[in-house]
C-alpha cells in the first residue's frame, strides 16, 4: 500500500500574485517513467525496487492497478522508496479493474506483460490528459504483430495471445512514447529478436531500457531510431533509481522566468533538458548547472520573444510547451509556437486570454516546415504579443501542464486568481503547495 493519498488533496487555490518566486525546491523521479517502471515490475519474477517515486496521483494510480494483479507493494515513509513483489500475480476481477476507467494512459502498457504472465489481459477505458484524440491504433497494432488477439469490449480491451508473443519486425508510422514502451515491454520476453524502427528516443525511455536491462533483458539502442531486443524466457527484479522529472524542473523554471524569480531547482539535470535550456537562454532567461541541480532566474530587463516548435526528442518536449507559453507572454514582441505532438494542445491559452494575455491561435503550421496536422482543421500553431500585464482571474484547470501553467498565470498576475480543478495537477506534480511556499508564493487552499 502507498501511505499518500491525493484524493483527499484540496480542488481550489487561491493565490495573490505579483510578486517574484525565489527559493529552493526539489524535483524526484519523472512521471514518464516511474509509472513504466512500475509496469515492467509485473515481467519480473522477483521483487524490485524503485526509488525516486514522487508522491503524484499518477504513480497511485498505476499501483492500484497492480495491487488488483496481486502485486504485493510497499511504501513505508517519505523517502520515496517503493518495494513492489510480483511474485504471485494473478488476474484481475474485470469489474475492479473497470474502476480505474478513465484514470491514466499508462494501463495499456500492461499488455505485455500480462500476456506474458497470464496469457490474458483486460485493459480499461484510459484516461490521460484531453490535449488531442490520443488514439491507441499504433499499440494495437504492435501488439497483433506479436500474435496478440484484441477484442474490444464496451468496458475496455480484452486481450489473448493463443500460439504466445513473437519477435516482430516493426516500423512506427511516428516516434510514439507510449508504442515505443509497448514494443520494448513485449518483446522483452517474446520468443525470438524483435526490431523496432522510428522508435521514440525520450531520456524516460532510456531510463525503461535501463530497467529493463538491470533485469535480464537484452537491448540494443542504435543512432536512427532503431532499437533492437532479443527475447528471454525469464526477467529478475531490478532496484534503480528513477531519471528525476525534466517536465516538472522545466515547468518551475517558466515560473521563475514569468514572475521574475530566482528558483533552484535540485534534481534538475542538465542532459535531459538540453533543448529546454537552449530556449530558456535565447528567451533571455539565466541558468547555472551544478552536481545537485540547475538555478533558473530571471536576469532583469526585457526578455526576448521567440519562435518555438514542439518535436519529439532530442526537439523541444511538448509537455513544457503550456508552461513556456506563460513565460512568453512577459516578453517583448510576438513570439510564435508550432505544436506538432498534439493537435489540440493550445485550448488553454483562451483563459490566458481572459486574464490579459495577448494569443491568438492558428490552424496553419507556423513553423519551420509543415507538421503531420498542416491539412488537418487543428489550431495547433500560436502568436503571443507581449509583454502583457496579466490580472487575476477565476479559471479551471484543463488538464495537467494547462493547470500548472494557469499557476504560473496567477502567480505573474496582478490581484487575486481562483484557480478551481487543482486535483488535475496532483497527477504530475510533486506536493506542489509545499513547493509553492518554498518559492514565497501567496496562496491559499480552499
Ligand atoms: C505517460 C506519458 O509518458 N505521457 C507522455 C507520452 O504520452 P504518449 O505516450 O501518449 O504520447 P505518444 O508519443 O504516444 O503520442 C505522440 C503522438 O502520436 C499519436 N499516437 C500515439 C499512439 C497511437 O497509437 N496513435 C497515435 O496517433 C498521439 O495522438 C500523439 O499525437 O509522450 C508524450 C510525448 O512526449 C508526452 O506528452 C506525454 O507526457
Ligand atoms: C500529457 C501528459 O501526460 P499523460 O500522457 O499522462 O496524459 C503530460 O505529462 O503532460
Amino acid at each position: 500500500m502507498l501511505f499518500w493519498n491525493t484524493a483527499r488533496m484540496s480542488r481550489s487555490l487561491v493565490l495573490n500574485g505579483g510578486r517574484p518566486l525565489i527559493g529552493d525546491i526539489e524535483v524526484r523521479g519523472a512521471k514518464n517513467l516511474v509509472s513504466k517502471a512500475m509496469v515492467a515490475v509485473v515481467l519480473a519474477e522477483e521483487p524490485c525496487r524503485l526509488r525516486g517515486v514522487p508522491e503524484i496521483s499518477d504513480v497511485q494510480i498505476v499501483a492500484g492497478l497492480l495491487e488488483l494483479h496481486g502485486v504485493k507493494i510497499d511504501s513505508s515513509d517519505r523517502d520515496g522508496e517503493l518495494l513492489l513483489d510480483p511474485t504471485n500475480v494473478e488476474q484481475a476481477h474485470v469489474a475492479d479493474i473497470d474502476a480505474h476507467a478513465g484514470s491514466s494512459r499508462v494501463p495499456v502498457l500492461l499488455c505485455g506483460p500480462l500476456l506474458h504472465r497470464l496469457g490474458e489481459a483486460f485493459i480499461p477505458d484510459l484516461g490521460g490528459c484531453r490535449i488531442g484524440e490520443r488514439p491507441i491504433n499504433f499499440h494495437l497494432d504492435v501488439l497483433r504483430t506479436f500474435g496478440a488477439v484484441v477484442d474490444k469490449r464496451p468496458e475496455g480491451l480484452r486481450l489473448t495471445a493463443p500460439h504466445g508473443l513473437k519477435g516482430a519486425d516493426i516500423q512506427l508510422p511516428y516516434p510514439s512514447v507510449g508504442t515505443t514502451e509497448q514494443v520494448l515491454l513485449t518483446a522483452v520476453r517474446a520468443e525470438g529478436t524483435t526490431v523496432l524502427r522510428n522508435a521514440a528516443i525520450e531520456p524516460e525511455i532510456m531510463d525503461l531500457v535501463a530497467i529493463l536491462q538491470k533485469m535480464g533483458a537484452i537491448i540494443s539502442v542504435q543512432t536512427d531510431r532503431r532499437i533492437e531486443i532479443e527475447g528471454v524466457p525469464r526477467l529478475g527484479g531490478f532496484d534503480h533509481l528513477a531519471i528525476p522529472d525534466r517536465i516538472e524542473a522545466g515547468s518551475w523554471a517558466c515560473a521563475a522566468l514569468a514572475t521574475a524569480g530566482d528558483i533552484y531547482v535540485r534534481g534538475a539535470q542538465q542532459q535531459p533538458m538540453m533543448a529546454f535550456l537552449n530556449v530558456f537562454r535565447r528567451v533571455g532567461g539565466s541558468f547555472d548547472i551544478d552536481d545537485e541541480g540547475i538555478r533558473f532566474w530571471h536576469s532583469g530587463g526585457d526578455i526576448n520573444s521567440l519562435a518555438i516548435e514542439t518535436d519529439v526528442h532530442p526537439g523541444l518536449m511538448t509537455d513544457w510547451q503550456q508552461p513556456l507559453v506563460v513565460a512568453l507572454t512577459q516578453t517583448r514582441g510576438l513570439s510564435i509556437i508550432h505544436e506538432t505532438v498534439y493537435e489540440n494542445r493550445l485550448g488553454f491559452t483562451s483563459a490566458l486570454g481572459e486574464m490579459g494575455a495577448q494569443i491568438q491561435t492558428y490552424r496553419n503550421c507556423l513553423g519551420s516546415s509543415p507538421c503531420r496536422f498542416s491539412r488537418a482543421n487543428f489550431q495547433h500553431s500560436a502568436v503571443v504579443s507581449g509583454p502583457a500585464r496579466l490580472r487575476g482571474a477565476e479559471i479551471t484547470v484543463p488538464d495537467l501542464r494547462g493547470g500548472f501553467s494557469y499557476l504560473i498565470a496567477a502567480l505573474a498576475a496582478e490581484g487575486t486568481s481562483k484557480v478551481h480543478g487543482i486535483d488535475l495537477i496532483y497527477r504530475g506534480y510533486e506536493n506542489f503547495s509545499t513547493k509553492l511556499d518554498a518559492v514565497g508564493a501567496d496562496y491559499d487552499l480552499i
